[in-house]
């Protein structure tokens, strides 16, 4: 794969970049992910799947090693890893970024599961069931009852893009990695934007307006209650026409958790037809119809699970991204890899940490990792003076753009 010119910036030849952020410090955010979440993740595996002995151990090995381990080369199948190892393969997990090694481990929990072997759970998503049991949950059902309302005569325009905004927004929770941590989420947004560290919505409804008509790339992030609102707002773009067509990025391969990929684009698209509330299903069946005309568009590009910022992006995805009117990210480590993770200053523009991005782009986040930026200066000192975890509590969310 080519990379762009400025792909070096983004790897360990830091020149005047701000640390990457790391993992292995106790305390940090990332020790609490590897010492905590992993081996809990691993526990709730072998009880959504009837494992074999020898996944079990492989998993369990795969969490030893990660603890206190150097990291181990990949299947011979990985081959972008070839290019994405960076010089890692052979040295202690505890060296690496927080940002690659979340990501080898989930390759290597694939591998680990026979994913990617010869034999039968290949291509089996081992977080299938989990998507499956949250896609189908009544909560589900209220969510998507509650489109109804959007369609009375006294919700006026801005109002209603407004809450679907919000509803894609603050999806993002409903992350099964991230709620799978005591604690994880607590209090959150709404609407009227309570909650919002950074708040460009009026920004990014006004650039809509303008480049009315165009591409629109949406870069998905969790399946299940956080696809299912992205796909709303999705319909809402088209429907109205502020987007010509969509292309939604999804993950190739099962990732952190509950990525949305392919099969899950499909499963929440027949979860919205097959809704028992007419404005979901309505949603549903002109989305279904905007795919077989080719205004709605899926695509899995291999980059999405690489393992280092979108500084390094392949030629065609910047390609892509430079003819869109808008791309939007949604999600943590989306966000992650479009400010670089690294120990930015909260108040660095957002304009200048994406100034390398090839075209317009927005960010919908619930913040649940160390890494933000672009916030006012009265806001850090307001949000550090509660006292709360307010970066990775995921309690609080940001709506950034830049045109
Ligand atoms: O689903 P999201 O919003 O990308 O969140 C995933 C986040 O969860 C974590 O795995 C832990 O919070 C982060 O490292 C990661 O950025």
């Amino acid at each position: 794969m080519r990379r762009m010119a400025h792909a070096r910036r983004d790897l360990s030849d830091d020149g005047g970049l701000a640390p990457e952020i790391g993992w292995s410090e106790p305390g940090s955010f990332g020790w609490g992910v590897f010492h905590e979440r992993h081996p809990r993740l691993v526990r709730q595996l072998r009880e959504d799947l009837p494992l074999g002995a020898g996944q079990a151990e492989a998993l369990d090995a795969l969490v030893a090693e990660t603890l206190g381990g150097v990291v181990a080369p990949m299947g011979a199948d990985a081959v972008e890893w070839e290019g994405w190892g960076q010089g890692r393969f052979g040295r202690p997990w505890r060296e690496a970024s927080f940002l690659w090694a979340e990501s080898c481990f989930y390759r290597r929990l694939l591998e680990a599961v026979g994913y990617f072997g010869t034999g039968a759970w290949r291509g089996v998503d081992p977080f299938g069931p989990a998507k499956e049991a949250e896609l189908q949950g009544s909560v589900v059902d209220e969510e998507l009852a509650a489109l109804d309302g959007l369609g009375d005569a006294d919700v006026d325009e801005a109002q209603r893009r407004d809450a679907l905004l919000a509803a894609s927004l603050w999806g993002n929770r409903a992350d099964l990695g991230f709620l799978m941590t005591a604690g994880g989420a607590g209090a959150s947004g709404d609407s009227a934007g309570h909650g919002l560290v950074a708040d460009d919505r009026a920004q990014l409804w006004a650039h809509l307006e303008r480049r009315r008509g165009g591409l629109v790339i949406v870069v998905a992030d969790n399946a299940g209650r956080e696809l299912l609102p992205d796909l709303v707002l999705v319909d809402h773009l088209l429907r109205g026409g502020l987007a010509a067509q969509v292309v939604l990025h999804v993950k190739p391969q099962p990732y952190y958790v509950s990525d949305a990929t392919t099969d899950d684009v499909v499963a929440a698209l027949r979860r919205l037809r097959g809704a028992g509330t007419e404005a979901a299903a309505q949603v549903g069946r002109r989305l279904w119809e905007c795919a077989a005309e080719g205004l709605l568009v899926v695509r899995a590009h291999p980059f999405a699970c690489a393992p280092s910022a979108y500084t390094g992006m392949p030629e065609d995805l910047a390609a892509e991204f430079a003819g869109a009117a808008l791309t939007v990210l949604k999600g943590d480590l989306n966000y992650r890899r479009l400010v670089q993770d690294r120990h930015w200053p909260a108040t660095l523009p957002f304009a200048e940490a994406t100034a390398y991005f090839p075209g317009p782009v927005a960010s919908l986040r619930t913040l649940k990792s160390e890494v933000v930026v672009g916030l006012e200066p009265g806001t850090v000192r307001r949000m550090d003076a509660a006292g709360a975890p307010w970066r990775t509590a995921g309690t609080h969310a940001l709506v950034q753009f830049r045109s």
